[in-house]
């Protein structure tokens, strides 16, 4: 129940960048099959993944710097060579490859994305992707879009066309994927600017190799895009790659946070401009090693398309520092006219977490609580212009979720329909089997009738017991919601937390159920608290 998520581990990087044989841009078949996770950050952000000195990855600096001389002699021996992948040492994973992926060509003329990658991500795809690699659909006759001058912001995307919340406007293969920096070697006597520069100088060697493979007509679409990186010692390549970045998450294995991130940057895609009510959403389907991009709400012919560059759940102050990277102030009603009531709902969004698990084991609450606290939710983040948000999505399935709670199938059937547009959540799961409301997926459904039979039963349902009363009436955010709980480790030294555990699960009853060194962390921590 008490997690901790993993930190980075340091380690030595190594500096090979390969070129992966099976994979050069006109390539063979291979086999291989995965899952989708796309998180909305745009431009790349660096941080120091390792604490040795002389091997780091940096935060590069944003705005105008002062040009720097950087001693040669400290590159990175950039070797060609083909890998053993299933060597997942650490070491191994910092070293990079370039690929070009989907390593076949699936239809005629279909375009391949040229990726710089560190070891094991390129097998995510060729050995954990169910149905990798998808051919892409075949493009409409008339796409939902056009490239246009906006005013006072470069280019950017039009809808040709009216479209619905949940409609696919495009399907696009990235132009190029790269890591979000790469390792570099330098000597201690190196000021921290010629750190910065070094590592930008590195890096844009790195990128250089993978722009090198596009085919000529990709590699002028990378040039076309827009650099607004042109003053803080990035080059032409990292500086596009900045401007133009769409974080992807999770595709190194056994790492997480930044170290597993990397950028695709895309012909159409990247030209969206920035909105703190955006009206898109773009999703990464793994499968077909490309970009779906969703209207998340009612869109008119000739009305910009946007998507979100920074965390929008922030005070409008805050969201003007957050742009400042980008090189522009944005200009959307929300910024325009800051009100503190606009602030305030967006606090409220990200402050409210629905648990449908431990409201349904809380007799204290009534039995359409949660659901008139999702509606609240909703009509938050729809006053909002945040419909592309994942706590949306989250209201939706869980009011779902709380009719099957209380056995009513009809209620449940209407708001899995609702949900079944919102495809561009991340963790969007088909609901199909539940739009039918005599379905016999509900009677089999885990929370069936849960709020009314008092189920479960046991140690499951002392847990959820636990962890409602954990929650509190408003829910808590010391508790993750979904399939899985937490309490997080801060949580565990709260003397309130520790009361409300020991009450459920008193100290030696649990050293019948867990092994000691567990126990007596968790006894520890106790200790801690008192
Ligand atoms: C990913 S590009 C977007 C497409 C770009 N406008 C172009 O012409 O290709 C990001 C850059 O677009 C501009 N931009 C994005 N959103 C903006 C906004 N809301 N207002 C003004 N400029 C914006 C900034 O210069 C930013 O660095």
């Amino acid at each position: 129940m008490a997690m901790k998520r993993g930190f980075l581990n340091s380690s030595k990087g190594k500096a090979a960048i390969s070129s992966d044989a099976t994979a050069a841009p006109a390539n063979k078949p291979q086999t291989g099959t995965v899952n989708s996770n796309t998180s909305n950050w745009l431009g790349l952000e660096w941080q120091h993944i390792k604490d040795e000195p002389q091997n780091k990855i940096m935060r590069p600096p944003i705005g105008k710097i002062e040009k720097v001389e950087v001693p040669k002699g400290f590159e990175n021996q950039l070797e060609m060579k083909t890998h053993d992948f299933n060597d997942l040492t650490f070491d191994a994973r910092m070293t990079h490859i370039c690929t070009t992926l989907p390593p076949v060509e699936l239809t005629p003329n279909e375009p391949h994305t040229e990726c710089l990658f560190v070891q094991g991500t390129k097998e995510i795809f060729l050995q954990k992707t169910p149905g990798f690699p998808q051919p892409l659909p075949s493009p409409p006759a008339s796409p939902a879009f056009r490239l246009a001058d906006i005013p006072g912001k470069g280019k950017g995307l039009i809808a040709t066309r009216s479209l619905k919340q949940g409609d696919l406007i495009l399907v696009e293969r990235p132009l190029m994927i790269t890591t979000v920096g790469v390792p570099v070697k330098y000597p201690e006597t190196f000021t921290q600017a010629q750190i910065a520069q070094h590592s930008l100088n590195e890096f844009e060697r790195y990128a250089a190799i993978v722009v090198d493979r596009l085919e000529e007509s990709r590699r002028e679409a990378f040039f076309a895009l827009q650099n607004s990186h042109t003053e803080d010692g990035s080059g032409p390549i990292v500086g596009r790659t900045r401007t133009n970045g769409l974080g992807l998450a999770n595709l190194q294995p056994g790492a997480s946070g930044l170290e597993s991130m990397y950028s695709a940057i895309c012909d159409h895609i990247s030209r969206l401009n920035h909105s703190c009510s955006p009206n898109t959403q773009p999703k990464f389907n793994r499968a077909m090693f490309a970009f779906e991009l969703y209207a998340v709400r009612e869109i008119a012919e000739g009305e910009e398309l946007t998507f979100q560059y920074i965390d929008i759940t922030r005070p409008a102050a805050e969201r003007v520092e957050a742009c400042k990277p980008y090189a522009f102030k944005c200009t959307c009603t929300a910024c325009i006219e800051p009100t503190e009531e606009s602030d305030a709902r967006r606090q409220a969004i990200k402050a409210f977490l629905p648990i449908v698990r431990a409201w349904s084991t809380n007799p204290a609450l009534a039995d359409d609580w949660l659901i008139n606290k999702c509606l609240e939710q909703i009509d938050l983040l729809e006053k909002e212009g945040m419909q592309y948000s994942e706590y949306y999505c989250l209201a939706v399935i869980s009011i779902m979720d709380s009719y099957i709670a209380l056995g009513d199938a009809k209620r449940a059937s209407e708001w899995a329909a609702r949900y079944k547009s919102l495809m561009w959540s991340e963790h969007y799961v088909a609901v199909d089997d539940l739009l039918d409301a005599q379905s016999p997926s509900y009677k089999k459904n885990g929370m069936w009738r849960m709020r009314k039979d008092n189920t479960p039963q046991g140690d499951a349902g002392k847990i959820m017991k636990m962890l409602a009363e954990l929650a509190g009436p408003e829910g808590s955010k010391a508790l993750g919601g979904g399939q899985e709980m937490y309490v997080f480790p801060e949580d565990m030294q709260s003397p309130r937390v520790r009361g409300i555990l020991e009450k459920y699960f008193p100290i030696e009853e649990l050293r019948k159920m867990m092994p000691k060194e567990e126990v007596d962390r968790y006894v520890a921590a106790g200790k801690r608290a008192k």
